[in-house]
C-alpha cells in the first residue's frame, strides 16, 4: 500500500502550536536517543512566529524543549547580511531564538558566512562543510540526515529556496545549492536540496491562512501538484512527511486530514 504524508487540521493557531510542540518534542526525544542532540533545519517566512508559540508554551506533561542539546541549521538562507530585514537568520532570532529564557538553555545555532555574500556557490560550499563537520561525515555518507526539518510552504508551492520548475530541483549531487534567480526577491540565496530535504527522519510543513488555500489543494489533490516543490517533498519523504495547517488554509482540499497527532 502507498504510505502518503499526514495531514493535520486544526481550527486556530493555538490548537496547532499545541500539536506542534507535541510532535516537536517527540522528534526531540527521538534525536536524543539517536545522538544525543537534536538536529533540526528550520525555514524562514511565516514558520518561526509558530514555532515559538509551540515552544516557549508553558512545559505540560510532553516535555518540554531542550535547547542546550539543539544544532539549528537553515533550510534556506538569503544572501544578505545576518541584521538585514530579508534574512531568515534575524527573523529566527527576533522571533524565536532571543525569546528563549535561560533556563531552557541555548542552542547551537549555525548561519550563513557573510563573508561570501558575492560569491553565493561558496556560501553554498561552506554551509555545506558546516554540515559535514556537524553531521560528521565520512566519504560513505551520502547525506545530513536531519532529526526534524520545519519547512513553509510558498503560495507558489515553494519550499526553502526550491521554487517552481527551477533546475535546483534536480540537484542529486550537492547537500547545499546556491540561486542567483530567485523568483521571490532577494535572488541570491542558499538552499538545501531535495534529497537532503526528503531524507530527514522527520520533515514538517506548516502552512496557515487563507493565502495557502488554493496551493494546499493543488499540491495535495491534484497530480500538477506533485511536481510542485512542496509536491515534490511529499512524493520523496511520503509517510514522514506531516502538514500542520489551520482550517483556512485546507479549506476545499479533498486529501483527508486529522484533528490531532
Ligand atoms: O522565501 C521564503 O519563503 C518560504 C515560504 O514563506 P511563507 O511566508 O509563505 O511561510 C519560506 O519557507 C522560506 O524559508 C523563505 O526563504
Amino acid at each position: 500500500m502507498a504510505k502518503h504524508p499526514n495531514l493535520y487540521s486544526f481550527n486556530d493557531i493555538d490548537s496547532l502550536a499545541k500539536s506542534l510542540r507535541k510532535y516537536v518534542l517527540q522528534c526531540q526525544s527521538a534525536g536524543f536517543e539517536r545522538h544525543n542532540a537534536f538536529k533540526v533545519a528550520v525555514s524562514g517566512g511565516s514558520l518561526p512566529k509558530t514555532l515559538t508559540k509551540a515552544l516557549l508554551a508553558q512545559d505540560d506533561e510532553e516535555g518540554k524543549a531542550e535547547f542546550a542539546k539543539w544544532e539549528v541549521f537553515f533550510a534556506d538562507e538569503r544572501a544578505v547580511p545576518l541584521d538585514h530585514e530579508d534574512s531568515n537568520y534575524k527573523l529566527l532570532k527576533d522571533e524565536l531564538l532571543d525569546k528563549i529564557p535561560a533556563s531552557m538553555g541555548k542552542p547551537i545555532v549555525h548561519p550563513i558566512d557573510v563573508q561570501y555574500m558575492d560569491d553565493v556557490q561558496e556560501m553554498a560550499d561552506q554551509y555545506q562543510a558546516a554540515l559535514m563537520k556537524s553531521f560528521a561525515a565520512k566519504d560513505s555518507v551520502k547525506i545530513p540526515i536531519f532529526d526534524l526539518l520545519l519547512l513553509g510552504c510558498g503560495p507558489d508551492g515553494h519550499t526553502c529556496s526550491l521554487f517552481p520548475n527551477h533546475e535546483l530541483l534536480r540537484e542529486s549531487d550537492a547537500w547545499v545549492a546556491p540561486i542567483e534567480d530567485s523568483p521571490k526577491p532577494p535572488k541570491k540565496r542558499i538552499t538545501l536540496t531535495l534529497p537532503v530535504v526528503t531524507g530527514g527522519i522527520k520533515i514538517a510543513f506548516v502552512a496557515t491562512g487563507e493565502g495557502k488555500r488554493g496551493i494546499l489543494s493543488k499540491i495535495l489533490d491534484t497530480e500538477e501538484g506533485r511536481s510542485l516543490p512542496c509536491g515534490l517533498v511529499n512524493e520523496g519523504g511520503a509517510e514522514k512527511v506531516s502538514w500542520f495547517t489551520d482550517h483556512g488554509a485546507v479549506q476545499g482540499v479533498n486529501f483527508p486530514s486529522r484533528g490531532s497527532l
